[in-house]
């Protein structure tokens, strides 16, 4: 057997420990090759690849980022795209290709599927947004990496008696907003979801302020909306694959938050640090499990299945389940928890 496998999307903690395991489970379990392909589906397209051993990927498990380099191309954008990746295969022998990625690239290797390029996916975001599984690799480190923050900024906005609006990454979904915001002991938190109304907001922290209360975190995830017509939001520029360049819903808040309740208040926001670095134990090991059930299935010949997690078992997932749905947030866990603590 030989197998490759490339990192496309955004990147996440845990991506180099997947490598590994593959590159493990094929050379020890299959005695089987795998080529490593650069900056995702480019390397496909452009033949810029690596052969991957054992010996090339040690010390990988505590390391964030890809040492393969990720992108958002997709072979679709090009005519001949397909038919170039069709023809990499053929070079280099490969029974099929291993794609870590999150929703969007996942719904590509289901196309792909469909055009005759096996593929195998190993769900990846901190975002966690990807149907089919339970969790995906990164989110524990990036809630983690944001709950610390909201720990140490609890002991500034008490020292200074101000709010304080902790903007998070989150797309389309609030997971990294609700979990950490939870963990953390957020005054209220608003998530993609759930379209918000800043009079809420402002009731929150001037409720507190009642009970004396004078310092407050205002949790913000960067997809999140005002309930129509309820505010002016920042323009959002579109890059070159479509993506809102997300990032200032947590000024706006920040700003409304002063204005109205004439308390004093700052914003942070985390963006990429909580996407960056060493991935928690928990990112470890899922994403070790996710690699070596990767390997397992393309023996098995099973193209077009995802692996996921169900519970604490690790199963395949047909990629026609996945692409083009995505992983909201549990409303129970926002309406009936979360907002047992908004005041
Ligand atoms: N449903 C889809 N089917 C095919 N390609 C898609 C789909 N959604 C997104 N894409 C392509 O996949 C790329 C990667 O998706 P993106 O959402 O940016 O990253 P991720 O894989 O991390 O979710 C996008 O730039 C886009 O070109
Ligand atoms: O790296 P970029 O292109 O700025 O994208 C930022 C986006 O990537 C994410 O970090 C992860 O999203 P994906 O998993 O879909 O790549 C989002 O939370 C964020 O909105
Ligand atoms: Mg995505």
């Amino acid at each position: 057997m030989r197998l490759g496998v490339l990192t496309s999307g955004g990147d996440c903690p845990g991506l180099n420990a997947v490598i590994r395991a593959v590159v493990r489970r094929a050379e020890r379990a299959f005695g089987a090759e795998v080529i490593g392909f650069a900056d995702a589906w480019r390397g496909v397209l452009e033949g810029d690849y690596e052969t991957l051993t054992v010996e090339r990927c040690r010390g990988l498990l505590p390391r964030g980022g890809t040492i393969l380099g990720t992108s958002r191309i997709q072979p679709y954008q090009f005519d001949d795209g397909v038919q170039r990746v069709r023809k990499t295969m053929f070079r280099l022998g490969l029974d099929g290709i291993i794609v870590i990625g999150g929703n969007g690239s996942l719904g590509a290797a289901r196309d792909l599927c469909v055009d005759g390029v096996p593929c195998i996916g190993v769900p990846k975001t901190i975002d966690n947004d990807v149907a089919g599984t339970d969790e995906t690799f990164g989110f524990d480190t990036a809630v983690g990496v944001a709950t610390d923050a909201i720990d140490r900024l609890h002991t500034t906005a008490e020292a200074h008696e101000r709010a304080m609006v902790v903007e998070v990454m989150g797309r389309d979904v609030g997971h990294i907003a609700l979990h950490a915001g939870l963990a953390g002991g957020a005054a209220t938190i608003l998530i993609p979801e759930v379209p918000f109304h800043i009079d809420d907001v402002v009731a929150v922290i001037e409720r507190r302020r009642k009970l004396g209360r004078y310092a407050s975190i205002v949790v913000v995830a960067e997809g999140s909306m005002p309930a129509e017509g309820t505010l002016d939001m920042p323009s959002y520029e579109t890059d070159e694959f479509g993506h809102r360049r997300l990032g200032g819903i947590g000024g706006v808040v920040a700003q409304e938050l002063e204005r109205r309740s004439g308390m004093e208040c700052r914003l942070t926001t985390l963006g990429y640090v909580v996407r960056g670095g060493t991935p928690s134990s928990r990112d470890r090991v899922l994403a070790t499990r996710f690699g070596v059930a990767a390997v397992d299935l393309a023996a098995e010949g099973r193209w077009g299945s995802m692996v996921g997690l169900a519970g604490t078992s690790v199963v395949p997932v047909p990629l026609d389940e996945v692409a083009g749905r995505i992983k909201t947030c549990d409303l129970d866990l926002y309406h009936e928890v979360a907002e047992v603590f908004f005041s």
